[in-house]
């Protein structure tokens, strides 16, 4: 639904994108992923047509409309709402901004109160809202004009995990109905669990861009957690060890079999472990693998 070529963008002699391809299929959930400064909110600012000036172009293929303000939700990083005023006050002014008046604004505002949870204190002024609640109205100022393709920048920041649990289930529910999702976030299990691929970024170029369950086949080393004196077989070159504060991580592509050669050590010495367990491969494993383990500026 959306294809992006070779976007480039230099604030002055700062490079922050250079030659950014993607194709992005309708009704999934992309992660972007990268560390500060990668270029992540210019390449959704770009999209969202609020940087106008940059290289390169911009498709958007089977939509009716073709105006970008039309298709594209774009929820910013910083909460932009009005806090001395309602929530409902809020949505009608969005709405407006979206062309919307009337009979069809009240119906699209009840409709996203609804989505958000957030119709029993729709009355209220912002100010008395909590965290979760103003993050998911600022969701909802984005989805006045029901559009195909939504872009997340950062939306957990700061709430608790019921409003966390609650952004997950709507997006699951816009990506039923149909809709694109680009998700920006530092949170590596949060893409893990929502998005269907990621897309790393790193100096200002797209470092890898699959499925999320290819990436974590690729590139992520399972491991297994090991606490226990004397519980540690001797290393064959089947397994990397990697010293934890309490106990060992051993980092191996045979998991099963270590962890069996553990289990046949610890009878043969008649030691019992404190904590034998299988960590599963990490998204966050993929994202040290790209982009490395360096403090970026
Ligand atoms: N308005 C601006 N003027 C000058 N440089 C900018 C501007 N906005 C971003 N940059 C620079 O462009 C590069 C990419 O920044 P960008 O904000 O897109 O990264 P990001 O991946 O979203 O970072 P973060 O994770 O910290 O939000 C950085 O070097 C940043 O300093």
């Amino acid at each position: 639904m959306l294809k992006l070529n070779q976007l480039k963008k230099q604030y002055g002699k700062n490079v922050a994108l250079k030659n950014v391809s993607l194709n992005l299929v309708r009704g999934r959930c992309y992660g972007l992923v990268g560390p500060n400064g990668a270029g992540k909110t210019t390449l959704l600012k770009i999209i969202a047509s609020i940087i106008q000036d940059y290289q390169g172009s911009i498709e958007f293929n089977n939509s009716i409309r073709t105006n970008p303000k039309e298709l594209i939700g774009y929820i910013p990083q910083e909460i932009c709402l009005e806090e001395s005023v309602t929530g409902r006050d809020n949505l009608s002014f969005f709405g407006k901004i979206y062309g919307l008046k009337g009979q069809m604004l009240r119906r699209r505002i009840d409709g996203v109160l609804k989505k958000i949870g957030l119709t029993d204190k729709a009355k209220q002024k912002v100010t008395t809202y909590s965290g979760g609640m103003k993050r998911r109205l600022n969701i909802g100022c984005a989805l006045l004009h029901q559009p195909e393709l939504i872009i997340m920048d950062e939306p957990t920041v700061g709430i608790d995990p019921q409003s966390r649990r609650y952004i997950f289930n709507m997006i699951e529910t816009l990506k039923e109905n149909g809709c694109t999702i680009i998700y920006a976030s530092h949170y590596m299990e949060e893409i893990e669990q929502i998005c269907d691929e990621a897309i790393f970024i790193d100096k200002g170029a797209i470092a890898e861009n699959d499925r999320v369950d290819v990436l974590l086949q690729k590139y992520a080393v399972p491991s297994i957690y090991l606490k226990g004196e004397h519980c540690l077989p001797e290393a064959k070159g089947d397994f990397t060890l990697s010293q934890q504060k309490e106990g060992h991580l051993l980092l191996t592509d045979n998991p099963l079999q270590v962890m069996e050669r553990v289990i046949t050590h610890c009878k043969e010495h008649a030691v019992q472990p404190e904590q034998l367990e299988l960590s599963k491969a990490r998204l966050e494993d993929v994202f040290f693998s790209l982009t490395g383990s360096q403090l970026r500026n």
